[in-house]
């Protein structure tokens, strides 16, 4: 199964538009970890478990890991996911970008090394660095559009032949850079006006990564009514921090899963 169609299925059968990212931080994990030595894929593993049934995707940050130098626990954390809930493609976040020869490497980092579903990539040097993604016709490249934080504009809204940047990526995935159909675009929650864009440029068919609700404020409700498809899908909504670190208590795990199950019905009553 490609990314893409994981996902469309995943969508249906969790009834979920939720993506759980997984951001380690271990200052802030539960006590209990602390005398952990392999406290981070623990951590990981019990917030996938207990998420998800309320997740059409999980959403591993590579920086969190690597600054660790936990690679393995990343690496063991996605198999973990494959093999206990085989139907939630993972995205690993690594939001690549480089000439063309050294971005096969960073595809095979993702997509070999790893086995992630999908990776996040980052447009600036333009088609042939993203190229050797866009050539796994089996796994999602997901392109930085409208990104979240507060800088976001800086360059991406710079206005060239009319339309800011980030329209001009929207328009160029969309048309130009999609013909194995496995993009997708990031558009940050933080910013609902540029969410209805996006969609209006590129249609029904490009599913979007929306991060930034929960811990950087993003409105739920703004982000379904504007950037869902017709069909009522075409959304990742991702949270990191407000699900993961939900309760620093013995019962993160289930808190973790009721911040997912919350989010999930949030989303779904816009749907
Ligand atoms: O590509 C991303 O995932 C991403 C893009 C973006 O525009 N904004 C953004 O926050 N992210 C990532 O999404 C996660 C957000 O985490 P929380 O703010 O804790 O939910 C982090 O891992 C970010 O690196």
């Amino acid at each position: 199964m490609t990314f893409t169609s994981s996902l469309k299925q995943r969508w249906n059968d969790a009834d979920s538009l939720v993506c759980v990212g997984l951001d380690p931080e271990p200052a802030k994990f539960p006590a209990r970890f602390a005398n952990d030595a392999d406290a981070v894929f623990s951590f990981c593993r019990d917030i996938a478990d207990a998420t998800a049934q309320y997740a059409c995707a999980f959403k591993p940050q590579i920086a969190h890991f690597a600054a660790l130098g936990a690679e393995d626990a990343l690496a063991r954390l996605i198999a973990h996911i494959h093999a206990t809930h085989p139907g939630v493609p993972v995205i690993l976040d690594s939001k690549r970008g480089d000439i063309g020869s050294t971005a096969q490497h960073y595809a095979a980092e993702a997509f070999d090394r790893y086995a992630a579903d999908a990776v996040t990539a980052n447009p600036y040097l333009g088609r042939d660095s993203v190229q050797p993604f866009l050539d796994r016709a089996d796994r999602g490249v997901v392109i930085l559009c409208r990104t979240s934080n507060p800088g976001a504009g800086d360059l991406q809204d710079l206005v060239i032949d009319g339309r800011p940047l980030y329209q001009h990526v929207a328009e160029k995935v969309a048309r130009e850079w999609n013909t194995n159909g496995n993009c997708s675009l990031v558009v940050g929650a933080t910013w609902p006006a540029q969410l209805k864009e996006v969609r209006a440029i590129v249609g029904d068919d490009v599913p979007f990564l929306v991060p930034g609700v929960g811990a950087q404020g993003g409105d739920v409700e703004a982000v379904v009514t504007n950037a869902k498809n017709a069909a009522g899908t075409g959304l990742m909504v991702s949270s990191s921090r407000a699900i993961l670190y939900a309760s620093k208590g013995d019962d993160y795990a289930e808190a973790a899963a009721n911040a997912a199950r919350e989010l999930q019905d949030q989303i779904n009553r816009f749907r």
